[in-house]
């Protein structure tokens, strides 16, 4: 459930007409989503997506994603413009939070994706990273080595309480990952958490692509790590589906074509993903309130994937 903040029909409506697309018609609170709260509205002017910045989004980076999403719609990306108002403002403050009005795509994310649906996400990724080649800027990614051992520091030995040796697996693979991170790969802007939710698919076509609010610099073949270990696993982490990960690829280098570097360092790539998400989701795991609203997700289906890539190939990341 995603919907912290409540917002009456007489602020909606007095939002939207900053807008000029009211009268207000319907809003409804929507469920999936954990950051922030989320509705649909339908209004005389069309159905929009209004978002109200809870906490973890920094109004000071709204910028940042508005320029960035503007910049690979203009190239014909299928991603959600965050509006501007009648006087070009993007970001109000309704009920006391940031918000802004988002344009709706049609679409539903899949739970269960197929070869095809993989083939396209990896397509619409790859597009996405030749779109954002000459977008300049973007913050460098705070989830990378040293986020990880900061988050790794502040797990302490409390990883053990989810699983007994977890504490010392998260040390040892940092320590490989200190001393085997490339740093002469391409960076780009990238998405950073393009999971099956936060892709929206009409059939087998990508529709749309959302929550750009990890969006950063770093690696651009990191980004096609993140989105293979979201895709290309049952959702336990414990059983690899190489068919949906060589549809990816191929997707994916139909458009943007791997180099011989960035291809031998698909492992050890995919190894910090894991990592990254384990440790995010271990922190959720241990700190989210017992009563919160939001549902944790499962920091052990991210070691089960780690598992997996310690002894990956580069080629059975390509699904060969
Ligand atoms: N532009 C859009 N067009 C259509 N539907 C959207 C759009 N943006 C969001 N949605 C719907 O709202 C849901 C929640 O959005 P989102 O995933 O961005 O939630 P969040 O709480 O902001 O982020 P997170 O997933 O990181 O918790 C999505 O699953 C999708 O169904
Ligand atoms: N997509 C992430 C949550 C946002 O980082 C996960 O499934 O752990």
């Amino acid at each position: 459930m995603a919907v912290y903040t409540q917002v009456g029909a007489e602020d909606m409506a007095t939002f939207l007409d900053l807008y000029g697309v009211g009268p207000l018609i319907s809003a409804k609170g929507i469920a999936e989503g954990v950051e922030n709260s989320n509705y649909l509205v339908d209004s005389q002017g069309g159905r929009f997506i209004l978002t109200l910045y809870e906490k973890r989004v920094d109004q000071r980076d709204l910028p940042f994603f508005i320029s960035l999403i503007d910049h690979l719609a203009d190239k014909g990306n299928p991603v959600p413009r965050i509006l501007p108002d009648l006087s070009g403002q993007h970001v109000q403050t309704l009920c006391g939070k940031p918000a802004c009005l988002i344009q709706f795509l049609n679409g539903i994310s899949v739970s269960r994706p197929t070869s095809r649906q993989a083939f396209a996400a990896g397509q619409a990724l790859a597009r996405m990273h030749s779109a954002a080649a000459d977008f300049s800027g973007g913050p460098p990614n705070p989830l990378t080595l040293n986020g990880w051992r900061q988050l790794a520091d502040r797990l302490g030995s409390r990883l053990d309480s989810i699983s007994p040796g977890l504490t010392d697996e998260v040390a040892d693979e940092l320590g490989y990952l200190s001393a085997n991170w490339p740093d002469h790969l391409p960076q780009s802007v990238i998405h950073a958490d393009l999971f099956p939710d936060n892709v929206l698919m009409t059939g087998e076509n990508v529709s749309g692509i959302i929550d750009f609010y990890f969006a950063c610099r770093d690696i651009t073949a990191y980004d096609f790590a993140v989105t293979h270990g979201a895709w290309c696993f049952s959702n336990d982490g414990s059983t690899y589906l190489p068919a949906l990960a060589a549809a990816m690829a191929k997707g994916y280098q139909d458009v943007r074509p791997f180099s011989i570097a960035e291809q031998q360092a698909l492992p050890v790539l995919a190894r910090g993903a894991a990592l990254r998400f384990m440790l995010t989701r271990s922190l959720d795991w241990l700190e989210t309130p017992a009563d919160a609203l939001v549902a944790r997700k499962d920091p052990l289906a991210y070691r089960r994937r780690l598992s997996f890539f310690r002894t990956a190939t580069s080629d059975s990341i390509l699904g060969r």
